[in-house]
């Protein structure tokens, strides 16, 4: 199998190497042919070192020293021409972002599966990105974990009444909600169970996460009746609940590892992890407070308008990077989300193609940048 990874020095990324890394020791036949980056060419280049693959990309800079043997693209667009010169059987798509939408879109292309992590590809996509990828013939198998445990969970004959998707609650899920405005980056970089990316990780907090989950969960299983748990210790992954009151529950130590593997090896399960002692872990479900989540009730309300959606997303984008770099408040993320949907509900905007998503999306960075400014 020719793999490529977009993405391969972020979290995704990085664990998806650690997985591959123990397929080869099993003897699953794979060879990594294409690899990008965003910025960080240190990182990239220790990686094409250690797995020599034919073709690796760096967007934003070029790679501080010369490589033998690999043909490496940089600059914008450099990780479509690594997808459409390693023309992988699998792709990860790892690209943090809706940068990540162009690479999916490539991906779509060149590769017979892809395994998606980029949910932002997506909630802005929608069907549109779904269909392209039909008319492809090219199998998306999610990534996110709790997406992965739907589509696990899910089997064709029963059809499911309700999905149930849950949430840690984040790193700021017992502060006071008066304290909110003053906590730190530090404060809610400090996620209580996962270890991911910054975009992520602050998205988590706010739940604009999992607003993002439920529209993920809306187009790539096609129910709109979705709803959210609180599930601590993240050990439960997803439910399915049917007509006749079963509920179907995916249990497992909350390591990414698992959901990445299983996206490769699909339909077989190669990769091993130690089972849970389910006497020390127990299952717990809270409801969600909405005045803590301002921002998940807001997706709940857009679910299904893709103009909208893309604008969340878009939006968010901006405040978190305006709040890692200590311009804004936490409080003012969800405020520049909320204005932004806001004032884009009453744009005419139509969607005809991929360029319009991605001029949107544009459109909305700009327009979110200058409201606190
Ligand atoms: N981390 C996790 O546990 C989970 C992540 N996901 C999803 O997976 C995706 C990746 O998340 P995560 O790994 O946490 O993110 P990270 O921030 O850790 O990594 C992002 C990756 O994307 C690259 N990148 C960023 N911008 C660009 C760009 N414009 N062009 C090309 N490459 C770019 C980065 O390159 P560089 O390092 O060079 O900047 C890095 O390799 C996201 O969509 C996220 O929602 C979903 C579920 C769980
Ligand atoms: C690991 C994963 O899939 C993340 O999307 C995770 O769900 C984030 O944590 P929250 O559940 O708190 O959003
Ligand atoms: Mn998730």
């Amino acid at each position: 199998m020719k793999i490529a990874i977009t993405g391969v020095t972020g979290s995704i990324g990085t664990q998806t190497l650690e997985v591959l890394e123990f397929l080869k020791n099993k003897g699953f036949d794979f060879e990594i042919v294409g690899v990008s980056a965003g910025s960080n060419d240190k990182k990239l280049i220790e990686i094409i070192k250690k797995w020599n693959p034919k073709y690796a990309a760096i967007e934003k800079k070029e790679l501080s020293e010369k490589i033998e043997n690999t043909n490496v693209f940089s600059g914008n667009g450099a990780t479509l021409k690594m997808l459409k010169n390693s023309k992988p059987d699998f792709t990860i798509v790892a690209t943090g972002g809706a940068a990540g939408i162009r690479h999916t879109l490539k991906a779509i292309e060149v590769s017979k599966r892809i395994g998606l992590a980029n949910k932002e590809s997506i909630v802005c996509g929608g069907n549109m990105l779904l269909n392209y990828a039909k008319e492809h013939n090219t199998e998306i198998i999610p990534v996110d974990s709790e997406h992965s445990a739907l589509f696990q969970l899910k089997n064709g004959d029963d059809i499911p009444y309700k999905l149930i998707i849950t949430a840690s609650g984040g790193a700021l899920r017992d502060v006071p909600l008066e304290e909110l405005e003053n906590v730190t980056v530090e404060d809610v970089l400090n996620h209580p169970v996962w270890s991911m990316g910054k975009r992520i990780t602050i998205d988590s907090a706010t739940m604009v996460n999992k607003g993002l989950e439920v529209i993920e969960a809306y187009y790539l299983f096609g129910i709109k009746n979705i709803d959210v748990v609180i599930n601590r210790n993240s050990h439960i992954h997803s439910i399915i609940a049917y007509k006749d009151g079963v509920m179907k529950f995916h249990y497992g130590i909350p390591d990414m590892k698992i959901p990445i593997a299983y996206s490769i090896t699909y339909p077989k399960r190669i990769f091993e992890y130690k089972l849970p002692d389910i006497t020390l872990e127990p299952v717990k479900f809270e409801k969600v407070d909405y005045n803590r989540y301002p921002a998940l009730k807001l997706a709940f309300e857009i679910l299904g308008n893709q103009k909208l959606q893309i604008t969340f997303n878009a939006a968010d984008e901006i405040a978190v990077k305006l709040f890692l770099e200590r311009k804004i408040k936490y409080t003012d993320i969800y405020k520049i989300v909320k204005n932004s949907v806001d004032y884009f509900e009453k744009q005419n905007i139509v969607l005809n193609d991929f360029e319009d998503i991605i001029n949107l999306d544009r459109e909305v960075r700009i327009y979110a940048e200058k409201i606190f400014s």
